[in-house]
């Protein structure tokens, strides 16, 4: 294993036993690529949504929020062209029956030339995949991964079947009587939801173009190759936008938005060099530009948001489907004939991010093993995770030092001072020491300790997670400096 990939079984390990992420129904022995969050796990995830429905909604007064169901009308996604082309390539190995993605199996040999320092035959070989992709030629394909000698991980033979197409929506029947029922599916992706609304949301909100509807929920996918933690789940979790443009000027509303998400990720203090756009050449059936946001995970530089300029196909296609007209009429005047727009159907640019996938970009980038010199010249080792205070689950533990002497009466009433205000955790227990490294490990910024020193002036210590240098500040002024740290 490398540094790297051991990194990653790190940090696998300590969201489960600090709490953050589960394998689901583990007792049973768990459901491949489904997961559950733990106590501080929820608290992460729902602040992440937070923070980015925030930054969507409170922030731009021209986008409104949604919650359409997962369940949808069956035609949706014959009208969204999910049924026909929602489907990934596949090719099977004789030898292990192992299912791969073809371009994670092409990927996966373009990542080793690259470790190897081979980073133009890299390239060659992703740009002719993309090549092949797009025009569809699986025979060509067939080809480059047998030319190249690209074998089974299992087997390690290249016994490959003919590459086939495998629809990743999931099916289930609504309605009791089986003859009566009709098959529906789990939404693979959260925006069609968005798209069938697109008047009611305009309409009741008197939106005028520009303006987006933003939508967070569960997406659901039957991964193949479903692996590498929360990275690729089978049920999972997507924060999308939807921005309505007048045609035309999707070009630079893409852009825009490009540019806007990518200062998003900085704002919570990423460092800009773990960052990448990957502007897309194969495009998907309904795109005109598209690129994703990479960022560098312990497993390499992945997607974790994709921007696409989605021209007019969605509501055009629902329009077709349902006939009913997915018009809006604009009566801003055109500069160039004297006269309004008058009535289009918008095109489309989405932002589209995984929430799950966030939350494992923020424990990636928060994970440290930090080796500490003592007095004494003795080292010892701290697990810290470097959490953003603006969305770590817990924002202040705070810590008597005795279990006597009034002070845990004093601690009692700062923790009910601040609990309205932002998440709080108290605990009398072990040694201060032991009580500052458990919160370090689940990403606690400020630590307070009241000691005797308290009821003599009314100061405690304030310990930062990340310096863990300590000062002495006022009891008094213990929210408002947590608050400060929260914007
Ligand atoms: N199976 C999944 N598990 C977790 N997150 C996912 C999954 N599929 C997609 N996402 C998230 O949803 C976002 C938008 O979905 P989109 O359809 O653009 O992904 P995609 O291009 O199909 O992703 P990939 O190429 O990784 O399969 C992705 O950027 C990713 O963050």
């Amino acid at each position: 294993m490398t540094t790297n990939e051991n990194k990653f079984q790190e940090i696998i390990s300590h969201a489960k036993e600090y709490g953050f992420v589960f394998p689901s129904s583990e007792i049973y022995d768990g459901l491949s690529a489904v997961y559950d969050y733990g106590p501080y796990g929820s608290e992460l995830k729902k602040n992440i949504r937070d923070y980015w429905w925030k930054s969507m909604t409170q922030l731009n007064e021209n986008i409104v929020g949604i919650d359409a169901a997962i369940f949808m009308h069956p035609t949706t996604w014959k009208a969204s062209g999910h049924v026909d082309n929602f489907s990934d390539p596949m090719i099977d190995n004789r030898d292990s029956n192992k299912r791969y993605r073809v371009d994670h199996l092409i990927e996966g040999l373009a990542d080793k030339l690259e470790d190897e320092g081979k980073n133009q035959e890299a390239e060659a070989l992703i740009s002719e995949m993309d090549r092949l992709l797009a025009a569809e030629d699986y025979a060509g394909l067939k080809e480059l991964i047998a030319t190249n000698n690209i074998v089974c991980s299992i087997s390690g033979t290249g016994n490959w079947t003919d590459i086939r197409q495998f629809n990743l929506m999931f099916s289930t029947q609504l309605g009791s009587v089986a003859e009566d029922a009709d098959t529906i599916y789990l939404r693979p992706e959260t925006a069609q939801g968005i798209f069938v609304n697109f008047l009611n949301v305009q309409k009741t909100s008197r939106m005028r173009i520009p303006f987006g509807i933003a939508q967070t929920g569960k997406a659901f996918r039957n991964e193949i190759v479903a692996r590498q933690f929360i990275f690729r789940m089978r049920e999972f979790e997507q924060m999308e936008m939807q921005f309505f443009v007048r045609p035309g000027t999707e070009g630079e509303w893409y852009r825009y938005w490009k540019e806007a998400r990518l200062q998003w990720h900085l704002s919570l203090g990423i460092s800009a060099d773990k960052y990448r756009y990957h502007d897309h050449v194969k495009l998907a059936h309904y795109a005109k530009e598209a690129c994703d946001i990479e960022f560098e995970f312990p497993i390499g530089f992945k997607e974790v948001e994709g921007i696409h300029s989605r021209s007019d196909f969605d509501l055009t296609q629902h329009q077709l489907f349902s006939k009913k007209k997915m018009q809006y009429f604009d009566n801003d005047v055109d500069p160039a004939t004297g006269k309004p727009y008058g009535n289009y159907i918008p095109y489309v640019v989405e932002t589209s991010i995984g929430l799950d996938r966030m939350f494992l970009l923020i424990l990636s980038e928060s994970y440290e093993v930090e080796t500490l010199t003592k007095d004494d010249g003795s080292t010892d080792n701290r697990v810290v995770m470097h959490i953003p205070a603006k969305i770590a689950p817990v924002k202040l533990a705070v810590l008597p030092l005795v279990k006597k002497d009034g002070l845990p009466e004093i601690a009692r009433e700062l923790m009910n001072d601040c609990k309205p205000h932002f998440r709080c955790f108290y605990e009398e227990k072990d040694a201060i020491g032991k009580r500052y490294r458990r919160q370090d490990a689940i990403g606690t910024p400020f630590c307070v300790t009241i000691d005797h020193q308290t009821k003599e002036d009314q100061t405690v210590t304030v310990r930062h997670r990340d310096s863990m240098l300590q000062e002495r500040i006022s009891l008094k002024d213990v929210k408002e400096m947590v608050l400060k740290n929260l914007l």
